[in-house]
């Protein structure tokens, strides 16, 4: 979504980044190649489709390979494009390094509308798409994984790493070309729902300091919170569920693309999602609550946390004046614009920033990468045989890291949850919810030590900034 006479989603997140740099002490040099994204890849291709040939189009952008392989989702909308790709592709390359998982930045996408083909047509669409990315090296183990984003999920993942393995056949290593993908097809548990998932450990860990808290008039803890979310997709349906299934949150408004519910007393976002998938995603006839025409109008809707949920540049300078809530988390990629970030801090609004917000899908698409490359099941041991072959695997993987100089660290929560024989879904919890509380740490330090960090996300972006720099010092370019 984009406002005329607004910086465009890529400028927005250019501006944000020159913010933060503008606090550092980087030579112009090093700066600008951090910032500018190093290729974008256009693909035409076309698919006989019932009875004639249809063309799409689709893109790959690959912002940094300072660490490889690099990562980052496939969103399949109508609305994408090279500027917005690029735009992704950076906040994945700072989200990589704010979180420590070792890739570079990189994201992907297909302009079409997933709703308008039937499963089969999508199936050849993906794998046709697939195919023009795989023979260029764009999806490979070892230099760029995708994973799900808006539009796509655990099926195209399937299809893609299909798609890989046919192509590849002698590579030992092909599941690991894609994550996202079901648990049947060499997935993780946990990862479907880990980007809702890590919202909610942002939010604990952001709650658990009373100060931060008081920065946004609020105290306590998620109990009684009221709460606004935009986006009943996969990160906003999880986010809101385990928000008000687990920690007492009161969701008062759901919007969705055609139209929002709301409920003082709090919505059933079980009831909600039910009613989404007879309905094909329309919000209208859904018994629960009360039906809003105009949706976005709910943004504004006074409430303690907004969490939009769906798509960028929501809250623009056509209604950041009007939003109410003390503080918001960017459960989406940019959906502030870089011009309403201005105008929401200045009413002393906290913002949760995406590159630290939604890191837990990337997060435990790092689990399952390392399952897949590691060729064992992750989860709780039988057998001490078993077990000492685990233990041998982490150090393993430590020493080849630490001799290789490849900077692969295993988060601690992680390591200590494998070497314990925990089972799958327990490790990647705690793997979870270890980062969240790590790379908040990291943010906290900066936006409080530094007497001129006055934002949570000019602190994520100076930890991430320093973070490629430092890789690029050590390196080279
Ligand atoms: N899926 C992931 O693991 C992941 C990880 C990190 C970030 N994200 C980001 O989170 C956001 C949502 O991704 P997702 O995977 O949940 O996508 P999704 O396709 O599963 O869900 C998006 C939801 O938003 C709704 N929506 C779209 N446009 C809307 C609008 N204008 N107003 C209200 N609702 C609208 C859709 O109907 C859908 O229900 C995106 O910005 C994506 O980049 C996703």
């Amino acid at each position: 979504m984009h406002v005329a006479g607004e910086p465009s989603f890529r400028e927005s997140v250019d501006l944000m980044f020159n913010r933060a740099v503008a606090l550092m002490d980087l030579s112009p040099g090093l700066e600008n190649k951090i910032r500018v994204c190093n290729s974008t890849y256009t693909v035409r291709f076309g698919v006989r489709l019932r009875g004639k040939i249809e063309t799409f189009t689709g893109y790959r952008s690959v912002h940094s390979e300072h660490m490889e392989p690099v990562k980052g989702g496939i969103r399949y909308a109508m609305s994408v494009n090279q500027d917005e790709v690029e735009a992704l592709a950076a906040l994945m390359t700072y989200k990589c390094a704010l979180v420590e998982t070792p890739f570079g930045g990189s994201k992907g996408g297909l302009c079409i509308d997933p709703r308008a083909w039937d499963e089969h047509e999508l199936e050849q669409i993906t794998r046709r798409f697939a195919y023009e990315l795989i023979k260029r090296d764009l999806i490979n183990p070892a230099q760029n994984v995708p994973a799900p984003d808006m539009g796509t999920g655990e099926r195209e993942m399937a299809w893609i790493a299909d798609q890989y393995a046919r192509m590849n056949t002698t590579d030992i290593n092909a599941k690991a070309c894609v994550t996202g993908k079901p648990l049947s097809g060499g997935g993780i548990q946990g990862r479907v729902e880990a980007t809702g998932r890590g919202v909610q450990y942002a939010l604990r860990e952001f709650f658990r300091h009373a100060e931060d808290a008081a920065k946004a008039g609020l105290s306590g803890d998620l109990d009684g919170k009221t709460v606004v979310v935009q986006g009943l997709g996969n990160v906003g349906y999880h986010a809101a569920k385990f928000l008000s299934e687990e920690d007492g949150a009161k969701i008062i408004a759901v919007i969705e693309r055609d139209g929002g519910l709301v409920d003082h007393d709090g919505l059933d976002i079980e009831a909600i999602r039910q009613h989404l998938n007879i309905s094909g995603g329309s919000v209208k006839g859904c018994p629960v609550g009360q039906y809003v025409e105009h949706g976005a109008t709910l943004l504004e809707l006074p409430c303690d946390i907004l969490i939009p949920a769906a798509m960028e540049g929501v809250i623009n300078l056509g209604n950041a004046d009007r939003i109410q809530a003390p503080l918001i988390i960017e459960a989406a990629n940019g959906p502030i614009t870089f011009g309403a970030d201005e105008i929401l801090r200045k009413k002393g609004c906290v913002i949760i920033p995406d590159m630290y917000a939604n890191a837990g899908g990337v997060t435990v698409s790092y689990f399952e990468w390392v399952k897949n490359l590691s060729h064992i099941r992750f989860g709780r041991m039988q057998r001490r045989a078993e077990e000492a072959r685990h233990h041998l695997l982490v150090n393993e993987l430590e020493r080849l890291s630490a001799d290789k100089g490849l900077g692969w660290t295993l988060n601690p929560g992680f390591k200590e949850s494998y070497l314990r024989g925990a089972g799958e879904l327990e490790l990647v919890r705690s793997g979870l919810d270890d980062t969240m509380r790590t790379a908040y740490q990291a943010m906290r330090e900066v936006w409080h030590g530094r007497g001129d960090v006055e934002d949570l996300r000019v602190a994520a972006y100076i930890v991430s900034i320093s973070r490629v720099a430092s890789t690029y010092r050590s390196k080279g370019l």
